[in-house]
């Protein structure tokens, strides 16, 4: 299956949806990302606080597929978000993937306690001048914490990866990413554990179109113009997450999903002023 890309902002093309890989770890994480990769996945993402980098990159290579037909995304943690640990960050991440450079690199979360994001940020704009990393991006960054980074450096963020599910559907920060050129990402796209399957928006869509309410959710993301990222360990279930793009959702359809947002919809809380992760 050949999946639909966009143009960043940087002139590179990103997959339209890709494979989450938290909490994969171990030898079964390697066989777990090489049937996503036999079901169609090219966009693999990972970080650096996954703990599983060693297992993408062998999943990579166990592919048999040319490195240049993947396309590789991590992040850098907390913890490192100054200049120097940022640089070392990277080429960390660079050396447990086994490879030779980045296809998007994230700042995993703003901490902004912490104050040191446009650190991050810098560096992340050099590693990319040296070809390390293709792409740059950010995550769980909101207007503000964008907004400063393009004022002090001038470089916009190609991708902004969120939390957006049908229970959150971040309304607000599509239009943000939107307005400054940025693509929205949606992490945990299905909802994880509160997936709204059986809400009738989605199950009436799904007996409508005769897909899953998995599909649903996962097409009604790609509608938004969001990249999601699923998991999932099964490969029926990372073969049926992929199949998306031969059905469309009406825009009452649409309407319904988006509706069932709520204002404590986040899965854990995790709201990026407040939420840090080191
Ligand atoms: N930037 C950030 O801060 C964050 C990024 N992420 C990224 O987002 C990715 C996806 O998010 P995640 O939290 O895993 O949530 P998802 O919304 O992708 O849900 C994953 C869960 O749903 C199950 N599942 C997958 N497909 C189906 C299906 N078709 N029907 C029923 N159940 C299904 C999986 O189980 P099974 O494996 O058994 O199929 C798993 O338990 C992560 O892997 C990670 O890469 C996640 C959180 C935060
Ligand atoms: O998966 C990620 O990228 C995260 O940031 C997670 O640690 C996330 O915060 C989580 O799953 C917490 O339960």
């Amino acid at each position: 299956m050949s999946i639909p890309t966009y143009t960043l902002n940087d002139g590179s093309a990103l997959p339209a949806i890709g494979f989450g890989t938290y909490p994969l770890k171990d030898d079964e994480a390697v066989g777990t990302i090489v049937s996503a990769i036999e079901a169609g996945y090219r966009l693999l993402d990972t970080a650096v606080n996954y703990g599983n980098e060693h297992e993408v990159g062998e999943g990579v290579r166990a592919s048999g597929l040319p490195r240049e037909e993947l396309y590789v995304a991590s992040k850098i943690p907390g913890r490192d978000h100054g200049y120097d640990d940022a640089v070392a960050s990277v080429h960390g991440s660079l050396e447990r993937l086994g490879l030779e450079y980045l296809d998007l690199h994230l700042i995993h979360w703003p901490n902004p306690s912490v104050d040191k994001y446009v650190e991050a940020w810098r560096a992340l704009v050099d590693l990319r001048e040296q070809g390390l990393v293709r792409s740059i991006g950010v995550s769980n960054f909101t207007a503000a914490h964008l907004d400063r980074i393009i004022d002090e450096t001038g470089v916009t963020p190609t991708v902004n990866q969120i939390e957006l599910h049908p229970y959150f559907p971040q309304v607000e920060m599509r239009e943000v990413n939107e307005s400054r050129g940025i693509r929205t990402e949606s992490w945990s796209p299905l909802g994880k554990r509160q997936a709204p399957f059986a809400e009738p928006a989605v199950a009436d869509a799904a007996a409508a179109h005769d897909v899953t309410p998995g599909q649903v959710i996962l097409r009604w993301q790609v509608q938004l113009g969001s990249v999601p990222i699923p998991k999932s360990a099964t490969p029926e279930r990372q073969r049926a997450n992929l199949d998306v793009f031969g059905f469309e959702l009406s825009d009452a359809e649409m309407a319904a999903i988006t509706a069932l947002g709520r204002p404590d919809g986040r899965l854990f809380g995790g709201d990026p002023d407040t939420h840090e992760e080191m």
